[in-house]
């Protein structure tokens, strides 16, 4: 049953290291994660990147010309990286590419791989890609989209990425390499599974997932939460869930409430411009409007489903928010389970605090080291 987090959700020594990049308040943030998404040509680049960063419609994505030139795009959200989209035809590895620039920073790098065409060609492409860029910087997480599996039966998908997956790690053994951890993913545009696998790259890069994961899991177990994620308002891209399993129709139907609110928003946002807020009740504006402005941490939503089950959704600030899935008995105690929400609002603010402060210490000392030597 529920009960109160009044005295759980104390920092203590559950901050991790604060390294890496995030939050976009930081007004001193260094070293944004870099996310490189390489593959032969058509194999789905930019549509990816359309798709996750860009809101467009999949179809649209047909009408996508062939890209020609590395594009780097800064994504600004609660996550804030660089996302670098590379031409399928270009050989990064030719002498007159820096691929120090390209591969030494933090960041992970994306492969994708066309599954409805023969993959041998970007097997051989993945295998060169992945043993170059290791050599210059071995932290980088090699993540492998499975893309356009839409038009794959589920048991032809499963053994295309068993192959993939033994094709690829034998060879790198082959060539010494059995340290390099590579993940998969199979993904479609045409569905959530492209923004679930960009979230798994994405919590790799988040130094403090843990923290938050724990943060999650008192949440849960303190307010009879069945699944709860925590997700960038922006991205759709979910940063942290409790470390309960991760079944894809949850995800689904906590995501599309997410893509609900959000255009719902956009719609009355536009109208409360247009009309200059005739109409529209004063509730009606504050429950829609969060997403897009700073009283998103007003946010507020609840749907009851046919299965007994309640979607919970909160604005945490004005970059997250928490979407959960609450059995409807557990929701009589509704106001303890608003309190716990508070405690965890304030905990996940007090991690991301912490960091900041630690970056600004850095920068003092390292400015009072030049002085010095100035
Ligand atoms: N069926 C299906 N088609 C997709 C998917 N993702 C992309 N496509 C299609 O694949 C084609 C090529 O997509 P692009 O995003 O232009 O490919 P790219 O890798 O950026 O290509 P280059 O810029 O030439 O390197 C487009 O017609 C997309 O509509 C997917 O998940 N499923």
């Amino acid at each position: 049953m529920p009960q109160s987090l009044d005295d759980q959700y104390s920092l203590g020594d559950s901050i991790v290291d604060m390294g890496g990049g995030d939050g976009i308040d930081d007004p001193v943030q260094d070293n944004r994660p870099r996310i490189l998404i390489m593959g032969l040509r058509r194999s789905g680049k930019s549509s990816i990147q359309k798709v996750v960063f860009h809101s467009m419609n999949a179809n649209d994505t047909l009408f996508l010309e062939s890209t020609n030139i590395i594009i780097k795009e800064d994504f600004q959200s609660f996550i804030d990286f660089h996302v670098w989209d590379f031409p399928g035809q270009l050989d990064f590895f030719d002498p007159t590419f820096d691929t120090n620039a390209i591969f030494g920073e933090y960041g992970a790098l994306i492969f994708v791989i066309d599954a409805q065409d023969d993959y041998m060609e970007a097997l051989t492409r993945l295998h060169d890609t992945v043993t170059r860029a290791y050599r210059v910087n071995p932290n980088l997480f090699f993540e492998v989209f499975i893309h356009k599996v839409d038009a794959l039966s589920d048991e032809y998908k499963i053994e295309t990425q068993r192959d993939i997956h033994q094709r690829t790690t034998d060879e790198l053994a082959d060539f010494g390499l059995e340290k390099v951890s590579l993940g998969f993913h199979l993904t479609s545009i045409y569905d959530r599974s492209i923004f679930e696998a960009f979230s798994k790259v994405i919590q790799k890069l988040i130094p403090q997932l843990p923290t938050l994961e724990n943060l999650l899991n008192i949440l849960c177990a303190n307010s009879g939460i069945e699944k709860a994620f925590l997700f960038d308002i922006n991205s759709k891209i979910y940063i942290a869930t409790d470390s309960s399993p991760v079944d894809i129709q949850s995800y689904e139907i906590c995501s599309e409430m997410i893509d609900v609110i959000f255009d719902i928003s956009e719609i009355y946002s536009k109208r409360t411009s247009t009309r200059n807020d005739s109409g529209m009740s004063q509730s009606i504006k504050s429950a829609i409007q969060p997403t897009t402005d700073e009283t998103a941490s007003d946010a507020s939503s609840l749907v009851r489903l046919h299965n007994d089950m309640v979607l919970y959704l909160k604005g945490v600030n004005r970059f997250l928010a928490l979407v959960c899935l609450i059995p409807s008995d557990n929701l009589e105690k509704h106001g303890l389970i608003d309190y716990n929400f508070q405690c965890f609002k304030q905990a996940i603010t007090d991690v991301f605090d912490l960091k900041r402060l630690s970056i600004e210490r850095r920068l003092e000392e390292d400015i009072d080291d030049d002085d010095i030597s100035i």
